[in-house]
């Protein structure tokens, strides 16, 4: 058991590397349960890579990930759902030939109360009716805003204790990006942990209670939210600059 002051989720000083390319150097962060963390950084930073060692697809080079008190290793997705991790990847991944309503069952295979699942997705329904209208179509023919939000309702589905999240709005028009966030807003009032990476810093920074600024494979600046996006450092920080501090 772990005690209750620990984090839900704690790295520390995390090397991840393919081959030569170094994408992680000694990543250290911590997310509490029922906070929503974003992570920002450009093209390239190591976010997706971070989120691949936490949901153990990745093979770490060097540190540790613990998640409610237990070392994550990399054994594979279906055992970091049953951990209680689910990870909503960059790009949308439906399953373009099932239809809607049997992309969301998937998302419930760990689970064995079923009339609870169809009334969860009777729920996700009620909030987004299209889907429901659409429920038997093919989940390829939905707009891309639409598949964002089934691969999200997805995961939720595997009732996760943290809920990890790449770049959500990628491609997405501003108003649908809107609807996205007022979704995970909604999920966080449901008591569920939420670790967020986007390269949308404002849009991260408005959602997010704490955020790190990743860089070169690096945390360049950490902090409360609101305090990162009046920092005179953060855009520096961003675009791996030098900050004033470190001059
Ligand atoms: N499978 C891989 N093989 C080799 N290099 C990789 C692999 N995956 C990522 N990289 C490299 O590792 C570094 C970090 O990549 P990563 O995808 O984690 O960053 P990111 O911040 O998520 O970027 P993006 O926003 O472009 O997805 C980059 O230099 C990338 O080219």
């Amino acid at each position: 058991m772990t005690a209750t002051s620990s984090p839900l989720l704690a790295i520390e000083d995390l090397f991840v590397r393919y081959g030569r390319i170094a994408a992680l150097s000694g990543v250290r962060l911590h997310v509490d349960e029922g906070e929503v963390v974003s992570i920002v950084g450009p093209n390239g930073a190591g976010k997706s890579s971070l989120l691949g060692a936490i949901a153990g697809l990745v093979q770490p080079a060097g540190g540790s990930i613990t998640f409610a008190g237990e070392p994550i290793t990399p054994r594979g997705l279906e055992r970091t759902v049953r951990r209680g991790i689910a990870l909503v990847p960059e790009g949308r991944h439906v399953f373009g030939g099932l239809s809607v309503l049997e992309n969301l069952t998937l998302g419930a295979t760990v689970r064995s109360d079923h009339n609870q699942v169809k009334a969860e997705i009777a729920r996700f329904f009620d909030i987004f009716p299209i889907l429901g209208e659409r429920r038997n179509e093919a989940a390829g023919r939905l707009s891309g805003g639409e598949q964002q939000m089934l691969v999200i309702a997805r995961a939720l589905l595997a009732k996760p204790r943290l809920l990890m999240l790449d770049e959500p709005s990628l491609g997405l028009a501003p108003k649908v990006t809107d609807r996205v966030y007022e979704l995970l807003a909604e999920i966080r009032a449901q008591g569920v942990t939420i670790l967020v990476v986007e390269q949308n810093a404002p849009r991260a920074l408005k959602a997010a209670d704490r955020t790190y600024v990743l860089n070169g494979g690096r945390v360049r600046l950490a902090g409360a939210s609101a305090a990162l996006a009046a920092d005179p450092d953060f855009e520096a920080a961003y675009f791996g600059l030098r900050t004033e501090a470190a001059r």
